[in-house]
């Protein structure tokens, strides 16, 4: 990756960088210019020691060493697991979903560069907002997001982190889900290396434990204590899934606190309740209960949103 910094912009190899457009937790993205393709395009700047950070709190210790499984390799350079992750998010392509074009990816740079197709008008709804979506356009941005979702679902590839801002329009009103970012599953037979460090899962659902995400859109059982306790990475998505349909519909989530185990409280225990205005049709409110049931096992599954009442009318 050539980077050479001239009078006012940074350059990597075709890609020259302009203004920053979007932050959070994972890193930055910056605008970037293709020059050979003439086209704009996002690119995620991921700090790669912070990437390994997160692998390396989560590494279990090296397998006693003998013949048959001596210590994987993926020990001497974690970041492979990162561009196995990569590779599979490289494969992802579906109209609902942020396409992810090319990875650079400079041994000397500490920096990884994902550039993704440029989604022009940003995340829908940065909350909390006192101008929430009615319903019409909630409708429209649920079902195109349901789309997206159930996508990565069958590529057998759990989001953990669905909320608002982490949903783009297109110029056409079309919604494209983020990707997901790296996960650790912790269960050794689920792990497609063996240090399985992808949110791809085999068989019918991950298996999940330890938290990734955002607080306020985790599920109680994700927030239970008991290290040996996993949790379906699916039915996780559903329920940030119906955090992301009420804070779409009333401009915030339905839980808050300043405290983090208060929050987690509220989570667990709280009844959701619907504020006085905006009013919400009989239907929405149905669907909403349904998805942001407390109990996984009660909680609908993304083939029942499917077919709602609210989702089909
Ligand atoms: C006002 O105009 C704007 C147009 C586009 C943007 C924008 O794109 C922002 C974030 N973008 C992304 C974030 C991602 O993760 C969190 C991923 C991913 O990891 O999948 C991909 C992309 Cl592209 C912002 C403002």
């Amino acid at each position: 990756v050539s980077q050479q910094r001239s009078e006012s912009y940074i350059q990597l190899n075709q890609y020259r960088l302009m203004e920053e457009i979007g932050q959070g937790s994972y890193g930055i993205v910056k605008l970037a210019y293709n020059e050979e393709d003439k086209n704009l395009y996002a690119l995620k700047v991921l700090d790669k020691m912070k990437l390994l950070k997160n692998f390396a709190c989560f590494r279990q210790p090296p397998p006693r060493r003998n013949k048959e499984n001596a210590a994987p390799s993926v020990l001497k350079n974690p970041l492979q697991l990162v561009q196995k992750e990569i590779a599979i998010l490289k494969k992802l392509s579906h109209p609902n979903v942020v396409k992810l074009v090319e990875v650079l990816d400079d041994p000397n740079d500490n920096y990884l560069y994902m550039v993704f197709e440029f989604v022009e008008k940003g995340s829908i709804l940065e909350i909390p907002t006192d101008k929430p979506l009615d319903e019409d356009t909630a409708w429209s941005y649920f079902r195109d997001t349901l789309c997206g979702l159930e996508y990565l679902h069958y590529q057998k590839i759990v989001h953990r982190d669905i909320k608002p801002s982490n949903l783009l329009l297109s110029d056409i009103g079309q919604v494209k889900v983020s990707h997901p970012k790296p996960t650790i599953n912790h269960l050794p037979s689920l792990q497609i290396a063996d240090f399985g460090v992808s949110c791809e899962f085999e068989g019918i659902d991950a298996f999940l434990s330890g938290t990734a995400g955002t607080p306020a859109f985790m599920a109680p059982e994700a927030l239970t204590e008991g290290a040996n306790h996993f949790y379906s990475g699916r039915a996780q998505d559903i329920w940030s899934l119906g955090i992301t349909l009420y804070a779409f519909v009333i401009g915030t989530v339905p839980f808050v606190d300043n405290y983090i185990i208060a929050l987690h409280k509220k989570i667990k225990n709280d009844p959701i309740i619907f504020p006085e205005a905006p009013v919400l049709s009989e239907a929405l409110q149905d669907l909403i209960l349904g998805m942001l049931k407390k109990d996984p096992g009660h909680r609908l599954m993304l083939h029942e949103v499917k077919v709602h009442t609210w989702v089909t009318r």
